[in-house]
């Protein structure tokens, strides 16, 4: 029986994951050189920040403080170029209220940094809607190690059986097969194929439109 809906983030309650391509590429290879095609800088997104500019530059390439800058500058980039089209996914509005109403406990697990989470729940003013916030800064690991969302799960009291978690990459669906929880993917940026080795996923929707929280339950 599912009790709580654990919420990615980026590409799952807002279609922003190829902003955070573009900033992405352009830190990466206009500034540090890394010659990634596109492709590959959308690969290597996920998890952490800092873990993100470890596996392109390897371990001990850049001290902590350099790491922390830019992992700033990258979302400083990003946030300039999308708040004009800054939205919640087509029904999600609707289904978080009707999820509210029916008392399904309601966690974001994301891999951002606090920075950007406030950026999307203050300007979109729907943190109310959430009973636990978990971000890159709250676990020693991030996706597709599961501590985001078992943590998601502790911090609302719920057992990690009873909650299901929305995401749209496959390695935040990883993420949810490791902490024991199904899936529904929401398909932004990753296709349909690029899930076919997870046996957590029930289901696959474009956006919230068509979707109520009975139907996941
Ligand atoms: O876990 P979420 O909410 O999908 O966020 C993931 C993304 O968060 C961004 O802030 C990172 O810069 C990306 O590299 C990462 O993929």
């Amino acid at each position: 029986m599912i009790k709580a809906f654990l919420f990615d983030l980026n590409g799952t309650m807002i279609d922003d994951m190829e902003y955070h391509a573009k900033a992405w590429s352009d830190i990466l290879n206009n500034d540090l050189n890394a010659g990634l095609t596109y492709d590959e800088v959308k690969a290597q997104m996920y998890g952490k920040n800092d873990e993100l500019l470890v596996r392109v530059f390897g371990e001990n390439y850049f001290e902590p403080q350099k790491m922390q800058e830019l992992s700033i500058e990258k979302e400083r980039r990003y946030q300039s170029a999308y708040k004009p089209n800054l939205k919640l996914i087509r029904g999600l509005k609707e289904f978080l209220e009707e999820a509210k109403q029916q008392g399904i406990k309601l966690a974001i697990g994301s891999a951002a940094i606090p920075f950007n989470i406030d950026f999307v729940l203050d300007n979109l003013d729907i943190r109310n809607y959430f009973s636990a916030i978990v971000s890159a800064d709250d676990v020693a690991v991030s996706k597709p190690d599961p501590e985001t969302y078992l943590k998601c799960a502790k911090e609302l009291g719920i057992d990690p059986a009873h909650c299901i978690v929305f995401e749209d990459a496959p390695k935040g669906v990883e993420a949810a097969a490791n902490a024991g929880m199904n899936t529904v993917v929401i398909t932004t940026m990753h296709g349909i194929d690029e899930f076919g080795q997870y046996e957590n996923v029930v289901a696959f929707i474009d956006d919230y439109s068509n979707s109520s929280p009975s139907d996941f339950m």
